[in-house]
């Protein structure tokens, strides 16, 4: 059996094909593990759970369905869909877990998280990030009207784009000493996260008792987002593997 990772999707209206190849993904490869894990981003934005769109509706029952087949679905906020809320979650049929969350899975002793609080070098937008996490603030953006919630979203979304590209990559990546002190403060041997857009799995040399300087490696597994093909990280009792999987072109495309 197995435990599959996903994150990083950016589900929206205007991507119909990775809707289409989400979709696929949860009517196949999903309905045959022990559970599924979204590490954020699942959306590329989300102004609030009474966003009455259908396209959240239909992404809803979609995953709602893998619940009816008794395979359970656990969500950890990224930084583009952090305000999905316990509505949401009942929708979907999701379980919400906090921002960092260390699970046993099989013999491994595994930390998962979207992964944009060990980006602490991109100081900006962990200011931004303290922010909108503020309950006050986030009650009181979710009071505002839907068009206005529309508005702020438009440009804050255009604005990050903006800055991304001004950042430099290392910014942009998790900051080493971040994932070092992760490690360490939940005794971890795997880290899983998104975010950082970086697929791979890194070996990292930890320190585990300074005076007789014995070390052991633990692994840091980034996820891919679902750009042109998909991408997931499945665990099994005998392997942690970063898989690739292409886009089925949708019949439209074969005319
Ligand atoms: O990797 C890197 C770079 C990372 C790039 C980070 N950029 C990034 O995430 N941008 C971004 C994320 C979400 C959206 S949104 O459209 O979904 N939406 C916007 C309005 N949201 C809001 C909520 C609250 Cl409570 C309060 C406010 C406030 F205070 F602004 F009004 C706004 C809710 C969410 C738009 C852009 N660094 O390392």
């Amino acid at each position: 059996m197995s435990t599959l990772f996903i994150g990083d999707i950016h589900l929206s209206v205007e991507y119909p094909e990775i809707t289409k190849n989400f979709f696929r993904f949860l009517q196949t490869e999903a309905t045959q593990a022990e559970s599924l894990y979204i590490l954020g981003d699942l959306f590329d934005k989300w102004i609030g759970d009474d966003d009455p769109h259908p396209f959240y509706r239909e992404v809803a029952a979609e995953l709602f369905a893998l619940k009816k087949k008794g395979i359970p679905c656990y969500f950890i906020h990224g930084n583009r869909d952090f305000l999905i809320g316990q509505a949401f979650a009942d929708e979907s049929g999701m379980i919400l877990l906090p921002e960092c969350k260390v699970i046993q899975l099989y013999d491994y002793n595994i930390c998962i998280l979207h992964g944009d609080t060990l980006c602490t070098k991109d100081t900006e937008y962990q200011i931004f990030r303290k922010i909108a996490h503020h309950r006050f603030i986030q009650r009181l953006f979710l009071c505002l009207p839907l068009s206005f919630r529309f508005y702020i979203a438009k440009k804050l979304r255009l604005q990050s784009g903006e800055q991304n590209k001004k950042k430099g990559e290392e910014i942009m990546d998790v900051d080493p000493q971040s994932v070092l002190d992760l490690m360490a403060c939940h005794d971890v041997d795997w880290i899983i996260h998104g975010h950082t857009h970086r697929p791979a799995i890194h070996n990292i040399e930890m320190i585990v008792t300074p005076l007789l300087s014995s070390k052991k490696i633990a692994r840091r597994a980034v996820l891919s987002a679902w750009h042109n093909e998909g991408s997931m990280i499945k665990v099994t009792f005998d392997a942690i593997e970063l898989i690739f999987f292409p886009f089925r072109v949708s019949d439209f495309e074969k005319i």
